[in-house]
């Protein structure tokens, strides 16, 4: 029950797969076509030389003449297709291979995008990134390892066969019946044999991708914590694992391999024997039993690959069910059929919302009310795990509410798609991640048309000029690996630019000053003042003495609800859970 289970599984992934590939049937089908005809010349020039080589021995004993041009003018044609057919083969197989590869990866990452973050959390990015490559590598080679060889073992047997039996049906019939062994039974029972190995290939080269990733982005702390011959252990045990199945696959290749040369081996000596006894009365010529014993073993090319490439189907299959995962994943906003509205102003209200990551988990949000009227200024402030950058989330269309409702512009925010809500929003946050490109790459991201005038002005505005401008090449200048080139001061600024250039009504501030010392975070907030002016701004910020010049209002977040609201200066004066923040934030 639970194989057939299984199978059924298989074949429906396979259809997938199928579907997946449509595109390129052409292409496909054309390097099938290819391959096929460079095995069958390849059978065809065997049989025919040796028909061609007894013929002139026996000639040569007789002391006969031998006509030698038709087999010779035969096997020229033969060894031109062979060649010429291998070599057409491999370069429409390849141009398919590409194009496939092309496809699959754009059609996953289509997929991927609207899954991030919320889906994605689970998922390492090592794992994602193995995902991405390995494993839509490993589908791609169900083309040339699969489909190829199954298409050219099919049609190359039943030719091999039919022309076999216009000389002898007996012989036909062995030769029907080891191809059968060789192409069919065989590779279903590798598949078998192989199929659980191969489903924890996949697993175990990812486990052991993340370990090495781990180790190397570790590097520091495993050396201070004496660490490293423990990782080295993991790193070596979970090497063992993934070598232990390769082994295993590979003996299961290799016995599949000499069983196939047995098969051969024994259908020229069926050849031999079957026809023997008609060269022996003279029914057959002797020339022709050297041509179908040759004839009969050179067919078993055409199955050689079958038992790896069904062998490979479990890892395949693995790879495929991997990725379907993912791409079946629902994402945790859905976009609403219509276009999305447009806002009236730039206000917006959270009312009795609840919310929580995880249906198992406790609500975060639970009943959250905040209005913020257009163009005002709050801080949201809270202890830590209050739920002050869930808020953020639920804004910005990371995540949806369960209960209650928020509006963004006088609209329900699920009726804008996610990415036309993000349109009206800015965001800066602790950990805003600068790209692995220039400045101005990283600029140019919130808005890639805008005109150097813009730049420059916010990148005034967020006082960052004049740091780009002392950069060796200012706003050209390569940022290395998540903005390493900077200090963290210098790249909240940057991050600050980013945000103002965007221009979006509504400004997010995610603990901005998070990390920095005092004189860092002092200069910040002045930059952070001109990014505020004529905006709608939520602050979410664990300092709050500065709050006092920056924002109008503070609202407190205790247990998933506001719990006090007011002026800065009010609540400074009020006995209640602004102060009890304060003695606990000092
Ligand atoms: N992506 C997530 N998946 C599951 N639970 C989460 C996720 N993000 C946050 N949480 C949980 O939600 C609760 C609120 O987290 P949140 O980050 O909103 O708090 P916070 O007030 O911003 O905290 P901090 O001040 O420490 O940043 C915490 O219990 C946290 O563990």
């Amino acid at each position: 029950m639970k194989r057939r289970d299984l199978s059924a599984q298989s074949r429906a992934d396979l259809l997938r797969l199928w579907a997946l590939f449509q595109p390129y049937v052409g292409w496909m089908l054309a390097g099938a076509l290819l391959a096929l005809a460079a095995q069958l010349a390849n059978v065809g020039l065997l049989a025919v030389s040796g028909h061609f080589i007894a013929s002139m021995a026996l000639a040569g004993v007789a002391g006969i003449t031998f006509n030698y041009f038709t087999p010779a003018a035969l096997i020229r044609a033969f060894a031109l297709t062979r060649t010429g057919g291998r070599y057409l083969e491999r370069l429409i197989t390849h141009e398919a291979t590409f194009r496939l590869l092309a496809q699959l990866r754009v059609w996953f990452y289509e997929r991927l995008e609207p899954l991030a973050p919320a889906r994605l959390q689970a998922l390492r990015a090592t794992d994602l990134l193995s995902r991405i490559q390995a494993d839509i590598d490993t589908l791609n080679q169900l083309y040339l390892r699969l489909f190829v060889p199954v298409v050219v073992a099919a049609l190359a047997s039943v030719a091999v066969v039919a022309v076999m039996a216009i000389f002898s049906v007996p012989v036909a019939l062995g030769t029907a019946l080891l191809l059968a062994a060789a192409g069919v039974w065989l590779p279903r029972w590798l598949q078998r044999r192989g199929a659980a190995a191969g489903a924890r290939v996949v697993q175990a080269r990812t486990i052991l991708r993340n370990t090495v990733a781990d180790a190397l982005g570790g590097d520091a702390e495993l050396r201070v914590y004496g660490a490293q011959a423990r990782w080295h252990a993991r790193v070596q045990q979970q090497s063992e694992a993934l070598l232990d199945d390769q082994r295993h696959l590979s003996g299961l290749s290799g016995l599949a391999g000499g069983a196939v040369g047995l098969c051969a081996n024994l259908a020229l000596w069926w050849a031999v024997i079957a026809v023997a006894p008609a060269v022996a009365q003279g029914t057959i010529a002797p020339a022709q039993l050297a041509m179908l014993a040759l004839f009969a073993m050179a067919a078993f090319e055409a199955v050689m690959p079958l038992p790896l490439a069904f062998q490979m189907l479990g890892e395949q299959l693995a790879a495929a069910r991997r990725i379907f995962a993912i791409v079946d994943a629902e994402p945790a906003v859905g976009s609403p059929p219509g276009e999305s509205p447009t806002p009236v102003d730039a206000g917006v209200v959270f009312d009795g919302v609840r919310f929580r990551y995880d249906a198992s988990q406790p609500w975060v949000l639970d009943g959250f009310d905040l209005t913020l009227a257009s163009g005002s200024r709050t801080a949201l402030v809270g202890a830590s795990g209050a739920g002050k950058s869930s808020v953020l989330q639920l804004l910005a269309r990371f995540w949806d509410c369960q209960e209650g409702r928020i509006l963004l512009g006088g609209h329900p925010l699920s009726a804008y798609a996610p990415d036309d809500a993000r349109g009206h929003i800015a965001v800066v946050s602790q950990d805003a991640y600068l790209f692995n490109g220039s400045v101005l790459d990283n600029l140019l991201l919130a808005r890639p048309d805008a005109d150097a005038a813009s730049i420059e002005a916010a990148c005034r505005a967020a006082r960052v000029h004049e740091v780009i401008e002392a950069l060796p090449d200012g706003y050209h200048t390569p940022l290395g690996e998540a903005g390493t080139r900077l200090s963290g001061g210098q790249a909240r600024r940057l991050a600050i630019a980013r945000a103002l250039l965007k221009d979006a009504p509504i400004l997010l501030l995610d603990e901005p000053t998070e990390g920095l010392d005092a004189a860092t975070a002092g200069a910040l907030y002045d930059s952070l003042a001109s990014a505020m002016a004529g905006r709608t701004v939520l602050l979410i910020t664990h300092q709050l003495g500065p709050l006092a010049g920056l924002v109008d209002e503070v609202a407190v977040l205790d247990a998933g609800r506001i719990v006090q609201r007011g002026s800065p200066a009010a609540l400074a004066a009020t006995d209640g859970p602004y102060r009890a923040l304060q003695d606990l934030l000092g």
